[in-house]
């Protein structure tokens, strides 16, 4: 049982590490799998953000070098009717510019230059605008280069129009000789319309650089008016490369936010724009998402966590359940050899079932019995009188503990014996038991009730004896008071018996007295009792019985005793009379010895009348009859 005890509790300390282990692996499997969700999911969205500023990226390139395209066809359509730059045909000319010019409506400026770089015409400007401005390295440049139809410029060269984009055509006469230049001028602040309609968020920015990474445009506008920034390092380096697109994390210095940025450059010009995506904004969906998956994993963490310590704490209770069941079974283990090893014989019964749950050693050798076979019994299997069943149960009911209690109890095979029986009843509330502890008395008893018998018997004539007598008659006094019966006492006293003993010896004179108890005995009945008070006084009391009945049955004893005959060697056989004095219960006895006092004066008169003779008493001034 114990080992059993001890296998659970190693078992049960198993199962708390393991438990603990499923939990700690379950919590960092979750945080692993947050990681790798927070990981996938970033990865994810700035994969999708960078489709996204590319896109954006493309677009804008798209619209910006379809406007310069479509500006180099304006330009080309003019160099196409432009062969002549005579100072007459310009007036006339200027009319079809214009027509031109209207259909660009981000065109600024436009003005045409002779071969040494002198303005022939100038539309949306006077003159003078154009004056300061040295257009013959371009002009060279456009002869250099053959098959160039454009070029750009973003100089700011006119204060009012801001940066702009300078594009340049040649024109030729009939025989192919270039004898001039078309410009047009797009201010770089009426590209800002393409870059605005873009969707870039709240923090995104869209700008547009010439090589040198400067600033021309930027959407959303400067910080300040006026604030000149220094050139976009980026834009440079993506200038001076080879390629022709770039997309970079970058940290704006302006306003301090991180962004994903396409640098791209718009195809035949000089010109580079730039779409950043703020990385905050990107990552904002998946902020709000991971929030819930870290809210939810907090959550089935706290709760792995509570349910792990009430597990815990619920396999502390059971250990320390089981280390009270140790401690019990040890006790009981205590109890058990304490109970065998004990010099008395133990018995525990339930309450108030009384079937046997226990029985020492000691106690089934003493019922004859084995332990097995005992258990389950009642326990007034082994009572031999109810009495002493209904006394204990009495006696328990009005207190917990009985001491000493003398029985006679009864063996499995019949035979009895007496025992000093202790009772306890258990005081727990769930201890609803009786605790008996028996010690075998039967010898001591005996002596006793031997002792007892010899203090109430006359040795000679194994009659009771005065003490006996008087015990027995009180008993029956009692019970005939009870049930109204009557009944009668007689005195019997040998008549001259010292003259038997003085003639013939004490020896004869004691078979006299035996003789004369043999008599009474076989005249009265059995539920008489007859006692030898003393010397040759004898009394018998008859119960049931009323006084003329009693003065038949004196008379009988007096007729038998008178007929027996004492064989006395040498000499004729001894006989004997009797003289017999008896009275009859009536109420005014108070006790014993009042009866017996009448008895004794009806004696006393039977003597003085001349022995031999029955008288019954009569109070006074009554006389008493004899024969
Ligand atoms: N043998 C014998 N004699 C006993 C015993 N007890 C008493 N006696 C004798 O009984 C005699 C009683 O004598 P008393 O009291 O004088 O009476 P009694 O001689 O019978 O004369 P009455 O009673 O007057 O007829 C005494 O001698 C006692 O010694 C006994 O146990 N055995």
């Amino acid at each position: 049982m114990s080992r059993r005890t001890g296998n659970t509790a190693a078992r049960l300390k198993q199962q708390r590490w393991l438990v603990v282990a499923i939990a700690v692996t379950l919590v960092l499997a979750i945080v692993s799998w947050l990681s790798f969700l927070i990981h996938d999911a970033r990865v994810k969205a700035l994969d999708a953000a960078n489709i996204q500023v590319e896109n954006l990226s493309t677009i804008l390139k798209l619209r910006v070098s379809g406007l310069l395209r479509e500006a180099d066809l304006v330009l080309l359509d003019i160099a196409d009717e432009t062969h002549d730059l005579s100072p007459d045909l310009v007036p006339a000319h200027q009319q079809n510019l214009r027509t031109k010019l209207a259909s660009l409506p981000q065109a600024g400026e436009l003005a045409i230059f002779n071969s040494q770089g002198e303005l022939v015409t100038a539309l949306h400007s006077n003159a003078s605008r154009w004056a300061g401005l040295d257009v013959s390295s371009w002009l060279s440049e456009l002869r250099g280069t053959r098959h160039a139809t454009s070029r750009t410029d973003t100089r700011n060269v006119f204060n009012t129009l801001g940066p702009s984009v300078f594009l340049l055509q040649q024109l030729h006469d009939r025989q192919g000789h270039m004898i001039g230049a078309v410009c047009v001028v797009l201010p770089v602040s009426r590209l800002l319309v393409l870059l605005e309609s873009l969707d870039i968020g709240t923090k995104g920015v869209v700008s547009l650089h010439d090589e040198q990474g400067t600033w021309l445009a930027r959407t959303p506008t400067f910080p300040a008016p006026g604030v000149s920034l220094p050139p976009h390092g980026e834009v440079r380096r993506l200038a001076t490369s080879q390629s022709t697109t770039q997309r970079l994390l970058v940290k704006s210095s302006i306003d301090g936010v991180e962004r994903l940025t396409s640098f791209r450059r718009v195809p035949n010009s000089a010109l580079i724009l730039a779409v950043g995506l703020s990385t905050d904004e990107i990552l904002q969906t998946l902020q709000n998402s991971l929030w819930i998956y870290a809210t939810a994993s907090v959550a089935v963490i706290l709760l792995v966590s509570v349910m792990v310590v009430l597990f815990w704490r619920a396999q502390n209770q059971t250990l320390a359940l089981l280390q009270h069941r140790k401690l019990l079974e040890a006790s009981e283990e205590r109890f058990r050899l304490t109970a065998e090893v004990a010099p008395v014989s133990l018995v525990i019964a339930a309450y108030p079932s009384l079937q046997v749950e226990f029985i020492n050693q000691r106690a089934a050798l003493l019922f004859n019995i084995d332990t097995a076979a005992a258990t389950g019994r009642h326990v007034q299997e082994f009572f031999v009188a109810q009495h002493d069943a209904d006394t204990l149960s009495q006696l328990l009911n009005n207190q917990e503990q009985i001491n000493e209690f003398e029985m006679q109890l009864k063996r499995r095979d019949g035979s009895l014996f007496w025992a000093l029986v202790s009772v306890r009843a258990g005081q727990a509330e769930l201890d609803q038991r009786l605790y008996i502890c028996l010690v075998d008395i039967t010898e001591r008893k005996e002596l006793e009730i031997q002792l007892e018998r010899q203090a109430i018997t006359d040795s000679l004539t194994s009659l009771v004896n005065r003490r006996g007598f008087v015990a027995k008659a009180v008993m029956e006094i009692s019970r005939s008071r009870r049930f109204h019966r009557p009944m009668s006492l007689m005195l019997l006293d040998i008549d001259h018996f010292k003259q038997v003993n003085d003639r013939y010896g004490h020896a004869v004179g004691d078979q006299a007295l035996q003789a004369m108890a043999r008599a009474c005995q076989q005249v009265v009945r059995q539920s008489d009792v007859i006692g030898r008070l003393g010397g040759e006084e004898f009394a018998v009391l008859l119960p049931e019985t009323d006084i003329l009945l009693a003065e038949e049955v004196a008379e009988r004893i007096r007729l038998e005793v008178a007929a027996l005959r004492i064989p006395v060697s040498g000499e004729n056989p001894l006989w004997f009379t009797v003289s017999i004095g008896v009275t009859l219960l009536h109420l005014n006895h108070q006790t014993i010895e009042d009866v017996m006092a009448e008895a004794d004066i009806a004696l006393y008169q039977a003597k003085s009348a001349g022995r031999n003779r029955v008288v019954r008493y009569r109070p006074a001034n009554t006389s008493a009859s004899h024969k």
